[in-house]
């Protein structure tokens, strides 16, 4: 199923209507476990299944974790495809968390395995990393347009590590972090009511200390098992807490299998991030 309209356009409706919330599918191991399933493929077909039927007719965002289903080979790639388009199916919007990111040519690459609608892993929306330079990701900025999806750059990862990095401060005095916020900023210039090209900023942050306002989606991991909870985000976020897409992984998974008490896990984050955004 594809749809050419913006991904920035069908996630301000999706925020909008279903609240603001991304839940991550991080088959971990020990969820697994702590769901009675074994650590196998059965495991993990059974877990991601359980996740999109509780969770995608009613949450915004789905981000399943490529890694969770790589560990298992091809038959765990064919488990995340089949949880892709089924989340989709039943209208969540579905960012692939694969942090992609290489030169150009291969960039190309990567792009068509997750953006082109031919693709069988074709998503709404992709992680990047872009730290092989912003240009690296031409190729994605370019089929993303052509196709409707967006892109969430990492920018201030919620990682400690991620500062190194991230807030190194080059020739011209800015930050690396905010070379990548005005990259995407330009990209998203005129578009309504939100761009397509959105940013990685933790929630863990102490401060984001960078201008986020890039007219586009903040991608906030970091809410629930790192410590960040929903009162932290217009700490980090101020004025841009609209464009915010809270996401959580852990801290709903670990409510399962019950579907009543994931859906309810998933509320309650829609709940409290409503309360502090007063949306
Ligand atoms: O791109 C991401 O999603 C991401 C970026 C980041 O800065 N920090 C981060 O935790 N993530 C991802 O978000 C999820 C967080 O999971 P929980 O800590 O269980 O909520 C994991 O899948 C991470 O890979």
């Amino acid at each position: 199923m594809t749809d050419s309209t913006p991904f920035g356009t069908r996630l301000r409706t999706a925020l909008d209507t279903r609240g603001q919330l991304c839940v991550g599918i991080d088959p971990h191991a020990s969820l697994l476990t702590a769901w009675g399933l074994d650590d196998d493929l059965a495991g993990l077909e059974t877990f991601s299944r359980t996740v999109v039927e509780a969770l995608a007719d009613r949450v915004a965002v789905l981000k399943p974790q490529a890694a969770f289903f790589e560990r298992f080979g091809s038959r765990g790639v064919a488990v995340l495809e089949r949880s892709v388009a089924e989340a989709r199916a039943a209208g969540a919007l579905v960012v692939m968390d694969a942090k992609r990111g290489d030169i150009g040519s291969t960039m190309a690459a990567y792009a068509e395995a997750f953006l082109s609608p031919d693709s069988p892993l074709f998503s709404d929306a992709l992680t990047v990393s872009p730290y092989l330079g912003f240009g690296s990701l031409q190729p994605a900025v370019d089929l993303a347009h052509a196709n409707g999806c967006g892109l969430f750059a990492l920018a201030l990862t919620s990682n400690p590590e991620g500062h190194e990095v991230q807030r190194a401060v080059g020739a011209d005095g800015r930050s690396v972090a905010q070379a990548v916020l005005a990259r995407l900023a330009a990209e998203n210039a005129g578009a309504e009511p939100l761009g397509s090209f959105g940013a990685v900023v933790g929630a863990t942050l102490a401060d984001a200390g960078a201008d986020l306002a890039i007219n586009g989606p903040l991608l906030a991991p970091g809410v629930g098992a790192q410590g960040a909870t929903a009162a932290d985000l217009p700490r980090v976020f101020g004025d841009q807490v609209r464009n915010v897409v809270p996401s959580v992984s852990r801290d709903v998974l670990k409510h399962g299998p019950s579907v009543e008490a994931l859906r309810r896990a998933a509320q309650t984050f829609v709940d409290d991030v409503r309360a502090v955004t007063n949306r």
